[in-house]
């Protein structure tokens, strides 16, 4: 109880900046509510004042009046959709800006335990959900609520005797609505999460379309979507069984209903207790009711799946951000590039008991270059995520310039290390701006010049819109070696002090190797640069290397001295890696 309080004060603070369009919307709402439950009291008329009396002047004013009352309930009914609707498409689109800002700014830990699939639901579906809530739904709460009530009080006034009666039936009714609504909600929640479990079995065949393609499984993976299609079909069918025998009883007890009132009613205007007109309007009133009443109903079910989505999205705009002190330390320039890693102990957050880096100790002095090799998972790939800072370590220190890096501004200090990793990924932009992106005011001579250093200024003036082309998703439509020229481009742009290059596995046919060594050779020129190396030539030329083995560093020197121990870890692992 206390949480769903909470729950709608957080929703209330929400919508904050769109209470005037909702009090805007309830005003209209009112209108044109009040409006619907005055038409019975026209029929009244007409029946009673008119039609039993013969009077043609009063059955024209009747119509006038009706004619009004309809036109006011006609424009105060748009005007409530319009402003009801504009406020939840308002704190909507807020809401999902922040929640992206909220992902974005989450530290690497976060993303280790979370699956995109699922933050993508919760940025698109919940936040709909949500979105239907606040516009569609409360204004629907608030009308079926009003025309309730109203209608039970227009009832009691209308007739006591009738109504006492007919309260009689609400008991049982709400009973059966309530046992049927618990039952279609279990079923709808499992035939969602079926649903969920079949988008993202889709979504993985079609993000890895070309490994389908490759292994020729498209009937394998269409046959497996189809599965599970069937799974959340099957749950339908039961839901749509329950609903179909639902709507069967309410609309057979709603029917005796009626024809109980008819009789009953009949009886009274028989006894000359009650008018034709008060009977016929009555009736209306107990349709109203019946029918706002029944919409209630639905109404909760739809709230329950908001309640669920705004959970999980507050959830998630809860956890408390990236520690913003990180973002406030002075705007230390790397000056030198000299990084010194001292006993450090690490183990990922998402596998704590796993020490991938053991009392691992390291430096670099300035400009010089480094090779780090191993085995894999020694452990490589993860010095570079702790020289960006994407973790902290669980012991030790890791220094550049002296000062722990734990004392850089956080951004300051990515701004000076750039990477450029084994599979570069581009944004679905342009060229331009996926060079650009390492420094984003850089004007286009400064992007045309970078593009020559990283010998991808060749290549990108052929294609017909040059710097304009776009790359497609991930970069899908160039080569992989001009993938990695624009990703050099893109360093040389940044203009790190520190450079960490994850060199690529995947061999390059030897044209496109040599422009992308070339272009990495010219972008290592004046910075301290970490190779996690996977070739021999760029082992041979580095000035020192690096041999890890589970977490530690067990050899270390230039090639030429490795090579004389015979029967070192290096030597091994030439044998293994390179000479084939
Ligand atoms: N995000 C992560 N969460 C948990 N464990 C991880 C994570 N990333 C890597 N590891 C584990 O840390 C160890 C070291 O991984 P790392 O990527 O540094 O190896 P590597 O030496 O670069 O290997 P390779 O040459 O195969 O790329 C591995 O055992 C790996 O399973």
């Amino acid at each position: 109880m206390k949480n769903n309080k909470a729950f709608f004060m957080k929703l209330l603070n929400l919508s904050r900046e769109e209470w005037p369009l909702l009090i805007k919307g309830m005003i209209f709402l009112l209108i044109s509510s009040a409006a619907l439950m005055a038409y019975p009291q026209y029929i009244k008329a007409i029946i009673d004042n008119a039609l039993q009396t013969k009077d043609t002047k009063a059955l024209n004013y009747a119509a006038l009046f009706a004619l009004g009352v309809f036109i006011i309930q006609g424009i105060s009914s748009s005007y409530r959709f319009y402003y009801f609707t504009l406020a939840g498409e308002k704190t909507v689109k807020r809401l999902r800006v922040k929640l992206f800002s909220q992902i974005l700014s989450q530290e690497m830990p976060f993303f280790d335990f979370q699956k995109t699939g699922e933050l993508l639901g919760r940025l698109s579906s919940d936040t709909a959900v949500l979105q239907n809530a606040l516009s569609v739904n409360i204004s629907m709460l608030v009308r079926n609520l009003f025309q309730t009530i109203g209608g039970i009080v227009l009832l009691f006034i209308t007739s006591t005797k009738l109504t006492v009666f007919i309260l009689i039936l609400i008991p049982p009714l709400a009973w059966l609505v309530a046992a049927f609504g618990k039952k279609v909600k279990h079923i709808s929640k499992l035939t969602q999460d079926a649903l969920a479990v079949s988008s993202g079995v889709a979504e993985e065949s079609i993000s890895g379309v070309r490994t389908v393609k490759a292994f020729a499984q498209e009937k394998w993976e269409i046959n497996r979507y189809g599965d599970q299609l069937q799974k959340s079909f099957n749950l339908s069918l039961d839901r749509i069984s329950v609903v179909a025998k639902f709507t069967g009883v309410v609309s057979i007890v709603g029917f005796f209903a009626i024809v109980f009132i008819v009789w009953y009613g009949g009886r009274l205007v028989i006894q000359e207790e009650m008018s034709v007109g008060t009977l016929t309007s009555y009736i209306l009133y107990v349709m109203t009711v019946a029918f706002s009443a029944g919409l209630l109903g639905s109404l909760y079910t739809d709230f329950m799946s908001a309640f669920g989505a705004g959970h999980r999205i507050f959830e998630l705009l809860d956890i408390a951000t990236v520690n913003e002190e990180n973002f406030k330390k002075p705007l230390k320039n790397i000056s030198k590039g000299v990084i010194e890693i001292q006993h450090a102990d690490f183990s990922y957050p998402a596998r704590p008991d796993q020490l991938v880096l053991k009392n691992f100790s390291m430096k670099i002095e300035q400009n010089e270059t480094i090779a780090i090799v191993g085995s894999s998972g020694a452990g490589k790939s993860t010095i570079a995520q702790l020289l960006m800072r994407f973790y902290d370590l669980n012991s030790g220190k890791i220094l550049i310039d002296g000062l722990d890096i734990k004392d850089y501004d956080l951004y300051a200090l990515r701004n000076q290390v750039g990477i450029v990793s084994q599979e570069p990924i581009l944004i679905s932009e342009s060229i331009e701006d996926n060079i650009r992106y390492g420094k984003p005011d850089a004007t286009f001579e400064e992007v045309v010049a970078a593009a020559k250093v990283a010998y991808a200024d060749d290549f990108i003036t052929t294609f017909s819109a040059g710097y304009k082309t776009l790359v497609g998703e991930k970069g899908v439509q160039l080569s992989g070696g001009q993938k990695q020229r624009v990703a050099i481009a893109r360093a040389v742009l940044k203009d790190p002090k520190i450079l960490i290059l994850d060199e690529a596995t995947s061999a390059l046919d030897s044209e496109s190797e040599y422009l992308v060594q070339a272009a990495l050779e010219n972008l290592q020129k004046g910075r301290t640069t970490l190779i996690i190396a996977h070739r021999l030539s760029t082992v041979k030329k580095s000035d020192k290397i690096f041999v890890m083995d589970h977490g530690e560093i067990v050899q270390s020197g230039p090639h030429d001295e490795l090579i004389l121990m015979k029967d070192g870890f290096y030597n091994k692992l030439i044998e293994k890696q390179f000479n084939n």
